[in-house]
């Protein structure tokens, strides 16, 4: 009855325009302003929402006594969130703010295309009027940074690799994903602690870097050559790269892409943040569809046959419709189509260096030449720790020693000694003696087929065939004006035949 009556007398309009009256009172005397982040905006998804929610879990999961609990697909961590109707208070330059979240049932179903939640839910955001214009912006901008730091951190990182034969996946992707789980540290990674220094250190300028690079109007990538013998740590060293910078990796199969167009068109669906991949570049791009192309003739680069590097350009990729040339290569890492996106990191890897072209070689699209050697004293000590929980003191003396005597001269791969030391990895001294008899046969070895080098020497003959592959008569402005004698080659090609 008093329902009906205050429904009568006090009809919904009055009540609704009497509310609005108080609260126009209430927020003229207020010294707060108020703003509304709703979890749904019309019919789209509020990204500032989400932002909000994830950015509050960081301070939430410390002081809250009611928490919520998320976990998102394909995450590895728990998300912290505020409860319903929960409030915090955040401090952000000086001054305190407070967020409330604020959880409503839906009166009716309105018309949508998307059925939308019962719930409405949203944030109310509380600051003093005076502090508004100080913070607002920066406020925001700073928690959506920080939210995205915490969804990379807690999601899955994703290996790609390119779909077989260039098809599209049901979304229409050409990279098909699986989670990256790879171990691989730069903690674990067997190599000299200076060098590793070097390259982490390098790794974490690039992707603190975002600022210098737009100075210098640079694109903001980097390019990394992994070279040495098989089983030095390429691989290990890309996923401890990952790892360590929480970038995804795309790993291209260059033997699958069939023209530079589908290179490009690869490139443009990478995503930030990523390591793109080429493994033993030496060998993909020695493809053998491009020496059984129409013509007949090595038309395509290859680079062990020289002189035909110059038909690279000449008929192969776009117009022979079935190859990767050089010049599109090197476009993929260097040219206007490498900076569709930001932050993305080019390793190369190879067993042979001066089996590849110094265009690829050079500074701007190869930045730092790594190389992996044979395993060191400094490495093995790496491994000893890794495997059989050794440390220095740990071992006597003389062992150590008597493995640092033979260590260069044996030659070993840091994967040939894991080998060993995964074998009698439960009993620790039988390990040690198996792999100090493994190194003083394979030192013995090596001195009688003669194929010793000098200490390092073994780096030195590599650096120094970086260096002649660089000096190389076969120019980098040789390979890059391909492109221009592209028609002069055709036709030579044609006379020829
Ligand atoms: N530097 C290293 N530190 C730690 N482990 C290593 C290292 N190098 C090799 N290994 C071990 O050997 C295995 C093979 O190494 P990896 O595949 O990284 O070598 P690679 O140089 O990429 O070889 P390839 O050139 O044949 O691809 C790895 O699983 C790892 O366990």
């Amino acid at each position: 009855f008093c329902q009906t009556l205050l429904q009568t007398v006090f009809p919904p309009e009055l009540r609704f325009a009497t509310v609005k009256f108080f609260n126009r009172i209430f927020h003229l005397f207020s010294s707060y302003c108020y703003f509304d982040i709703t979890e749904i905006d019309g019919v789209n998804t509020n990204e500032l929402y989400n932002a909000v929610q994830l950015y509050l879990s960081s301070s939430v999961s410390i002081t809250g006594s009611r928490l919520s609990l998320t976990r998102a697909l394909n995450s590895s961590g728990f998300t912290f969130g505020l409860a319903n109707n929960d409030s915090i208070v955040d401090t952000f330059n000086g001054v305190n703010v407070l967020w409330e979240h604020v959880v409503t049932q839906r009166q009716a179903q309105t018309f949508s295309w998307r059925p939308l939640p019962d719930e409405k839910r949203g944030f109310t955001l509380r600051i003093k009027k005076k502090d508004k214009a100080l913070i607002l912006n920066s406020y925001m901008d700073y928690i959506m940074e920080k939210a995205n730091d915490i969804r990379r951190k807690n999601q899955d990182r994703l290996l790609y690799t390119n779909s077989r034969g260039g098809s599209l996946d049901s979304r229409g992707h050409p990279w098909e994903s699986v989670p990256f789980k790879h171990p691989s540290t730069f903690d674990t990674l067997a190599m000299d602690p200076e060098k590793k220094k070097e390259i982490m250190e390098d790794l974490q300028d690039f992707a603190n870097g975002q600022a210098f690079y737009q100075r210098r109007g640079r694109a903001w990538k980097r390019g990394y050559l992994l070279y040495g013998p098989p089983g030095t740590g390429k691989s290990s060293m890309i996923a401890a790269m990952a790892n360590y910078l929480g970038y995804d990796i795309y790993d291209l199969e260059l033997t699958e892409v069939h023209n530079n167009s589908e290179l490009r068109k690869l490139l443009m669906k990478t995503t930030s943040k990523s390591i793109i991949v080429i493994e033993d570049i030496d060998c993909s791009i020695n493809l053998t569809n491009r020496k059984n192309n129409k013509t007949g003739s090595s038309n395509y680069y290859d680079p062990v046959a020289a002189p035909e590097i110059r038909g690279a350009c000449a008929s192969g990729g776009e117009e022979g419709g079935n190859s990767i040339t050089l010049s599109g290569l090197l476009n993929f890492t260097d040219g206007l189509w490498s900076c569709c996106g930001s932050e993305r990191i080019f390793v190369f890897t190879t067993n042979h260096i001066e089996k590849l072209d110094p265009a690829l070689l050079r500074s701007g699209r190869m930045d730092m030449h790594i190389y992996m050697s044979y395993c060191s004293f400094p490495a093995l000590k790496i491994l000893l720790k890794n495997y059989l929980g050794y440390d220095e003191g740990d071992l006597e003396k003389l062992l150590m020693n008597a493995l640092e005597g033979v260590i260069d001269k044996a030659q070993m791969t840091p994967a040939d000694i894991s080998e060993v030391l995964i074998k009698s990895r439960r009993h620790k001294e039988r390990a040690v003696n198996e792999l100090l008899e493994t190194l003083k046969s394979r030192a013995e070895r090596n001195e009688k087929n003669g194929v010793l080098r000098e200490k390092n020497g073994d780096q030195d003959e590599d650096e120094e065939q970086e260096k002649r592959a660089l000096e190389s008569p076969k120019q980098e402005s040789e390979v890059e004006d391909n492109c221009k004698e592209e028609e002069d080659d055709e036709e030579k090609i044609n006379k020829r035949e």
